[in-house]
């Protein structure tokens, strides 16, 4: 896969974007006609399985080889007051990844996915949004290339998550950036701040929207004036996994907020992602609908580190083993009509 060198050549990268396969699409639905069950009574696992057979390219998919990634960053806006948690944490929480002692440890081990965590230059914190850009081109590029770097060539698919305090603040500022609204329309209470903080992150994200101005309205320049370091490897993960037909799950606001621009860089950009879930975090549904997606799982979870797409993993597997393993109606000497 050749990185871009530059803004531009990423620019030109995202327009154009390989489609699935529709015959195995086709072929996919094709048979779960077939298979011993009343037609459609495996609702959205039907779904999920012709979906994985569209971007794997072929009738059966496999779930053989799944990489849960997660990217962390730190942002200079945390100095504002914007999150229940000190910005040590996010140094703390890779260590505590790398020692097994997470959730996402926990979780990934149980959905048979490999966890790869990436932290980028941690102890250097972006730049505050409000009064700078939050990474020059670059830091920027830098980023999505890591991101990109992260998909490894013949994965089934990846899930993408996070770890970064303050990054709900980053994640609202970006969404605001791409689809318009007002601070206070877009944030939520995050890590778990309290009123006073919800006002200084709807504070942050006007005073960012104001200072960067009409430069916001280019997707990846929202991404870098706004963003964070990995929110854009984030996107670069998602994009590699586009370029190389690899499907990916998407985590909770932050992941979605982070692979958001590409659907203004492309008009299907997403369409080979999944919503892992719902999260509790207040915006979430909303940017959800904006991009279509319709979450796998609403489990009221607000933890981040890549934990709703990774449990979503668990669905899909139960999804392929059904398409792929069942009998159709003449194996098993089961009436149709
Ligand atoms: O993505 C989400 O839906 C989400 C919702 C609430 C919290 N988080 C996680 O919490 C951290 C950011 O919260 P905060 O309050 O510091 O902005 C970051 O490490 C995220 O992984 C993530
Ligand atoms: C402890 C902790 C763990 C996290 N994992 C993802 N975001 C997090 C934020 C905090 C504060």
């Amino acid at each position: 896969m050749n990185l871009p060198v530059s803004i531009d050549a990423l620019r030109r990268l995202c327009a154009e974007l390989p489609e699935g396969s529709a015959t195995a699409a086709q072929s996919a639905a094709q048979r779960q006609a077939m298979l011993t069950k009343p037609r459609g009574s495996l609702g959205r696992l039907e779904e999920l399985a012709i979906f994985l057979a569209r971007w794997q390219r072929g009738m059966k998919p496999s779930l053989d080889h799944v990489d849960v990634l997660i990217f962390a960053g730190s942002h200079g806006i945390a100095a504002r007051g914007v999150s229940a948690y000190p910005t040590e944490v996010t140094a703390q929480m890779v260590a505590n990844f790398a020692n097994g002692g997470a959730a996402i440890n926990q979780l990934a081990a149980i959905a048979g996915a490999n966890l790869s965590v990436t932290p980028l230059e941690i102890d250097k914190p972006t730049a505050d949004f409000t009064v700078a850009p939050a990474m020059n081109e670059a830091e920027f590029l830098a980023a999505v290339t890591a991101g990109m770097r992260a998909v490894v060539p013949g994965v089934d698919l990846i899930t993408v998550g996070e770890m970064g305090i303050g990054n709900t603040t980053v994640a609202s500022a970006t969404a605001a950036a791409l689809f318009g609204g007002s601070g206070s329309s877009w944030v939520g209470r995050g890590s778990g701040v309290d009123d006073e903080g919800l006002t200084r992150k709807a504070t942050a994200v006007d005073t960012a929207l104001t200072f960067h101005g009409n430069a916001l309205q280019d997707p990846l320049e929202a991404l870098r004036l706004v963003g964070g370091r990995e929110l854009a490897a984030i996107f670069g993960a998602v994009l590699a996994a586009r370029l190389q037909g690899v499907p990916v799950v998407l985590d909770g606001f932050v992941a979605t907020a982070a692979a958001a621009p590409l659907t203004r860089l492309h008009p299907n950009g997403l369409a080979h992602a999944l919503a892992g879930h719902v999260s509790a975090e207040a915006q979430h549904p909303r940017l959800l609908k904006l991009l279509n997606l319709d979450p796998i799982l609403d489990l009221g979870m607000r933890l981040g580190e890549g934990s709703g797409a990774c449990l979503a993993v668990n669905i899909l597997r139960s999804a392929i083993a059904c398409h792929n393993g069942m009998a159709s109606f003449a194996e098993a000497g089961v009436s149709e009509n």
